[in-house]
């Protein structure tokens, strides 16, 4: 297997002001093709800043990140977002969905985005998915007509839509309940295990983290052994 996420010695500090806030101090791993991996760790130990540097939303003081190969460094602005549009779905623990636009329109919005013309197979795909997701007698309503958890899975279709390689959670559960999460889970460890979309999660939450079939600890900016991640409470591993 190849790896299809690539972070190579990433450094990351925040100025404010005269102070110098150290995020990220030289994180380096691979995530292969087809894995779903989950990061872990405190509070400010780095997660979501890795999250937009590994999306190309942010740029790193140092290191490199590769997807597919390819170094977000020698593309051009246009060539890294078309790379992001294309092979990168994202979920946000905040959903940001457009609050104009119908659930519909929100979900396909990504497909528009990235230049697609949707086939029969996407299609049905799609309504696959929304139907996975319960979402499939809700999309002519406006995110403020629905419930958190509904606008998450709303998120998590948009995300899915354009059948992307990588999958790029941060906290997707975060502001949901027990069974939302669920649903958001179960359906990322479909997309991974039947789709065959490598999934990265960030999350704080032990039981959501032990989707992932493998867990990446994180504290003060850098990688750790699990038992150095103070709140990391094992749990049963979650796999099917
Ligand atoms: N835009 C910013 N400006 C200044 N400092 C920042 C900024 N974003 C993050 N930081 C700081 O960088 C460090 C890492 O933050 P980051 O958000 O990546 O951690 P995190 O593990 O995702 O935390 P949380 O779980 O609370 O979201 C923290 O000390 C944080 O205060």
């Amino acid at each position: 297997m190849a790896a299809i996420i690539q972070a190579q010695e990433l450094r990351k500090t925040y100025k404010i002001g005269k102070v110098d806030v150290p995020a990220l101090r030289g994180v380096s791993f691979d995530v292969e093709e087809g894995e779903f991996v989950s990061v872990v760790g405190p509070s400010g130990s780095g997660k979501s800043t890795l999250f937009y540097i590994l999306g190309g939303l942010t740029k790193a003081d140092g290191g490199r990140v590769l997807i597919g190969g390819t170094d977000f460094a020698q593309l051009s602005d246009a060539e890294r977002t078309n790379l992001r549009k294309t092979k990168i779905g994202f979920v946000f623990q905040k959903f940001n969905l457009l609050p104009t636009l119908t659930a519909r329109d929100n979900i396909n919005i990504a497909r528009d985005i990235a230049g697609r013309k949707a086939t029969a197979e996407d299609e049905a795909l799609s309504a696959r998915i929304n139907a996975l997701l319960g979402i499939d007698k809700r999309l002519d309503h406006r995110p403020s007509e629905l419930s958190g958890g509904e606008q998450q899975r709303v998120a998590l279709a948009r995300a899915l839509v354009n059948r992307p390689a990588i999958v790029l959670a941060d906290e997707p559960t975060g502001n949901l309940d027990s069974k939302n999460s669920d649903i958001v889970l179960n359906m990322l460890r479909q997309s991974n295990r039947e789709f065959g979309q490598t999934v990265l999660m960030i999350t704080h939450n032990p039981e959501a983290a032990s989707f992932g079939d493998r867990i990446i600890h994180m504290r003060d900016g850098e990688i750790v052994a699990p038992e150095k991640d103070p709140q990391w409470v094992p749990s049963t591993p979650n796999k099917q």
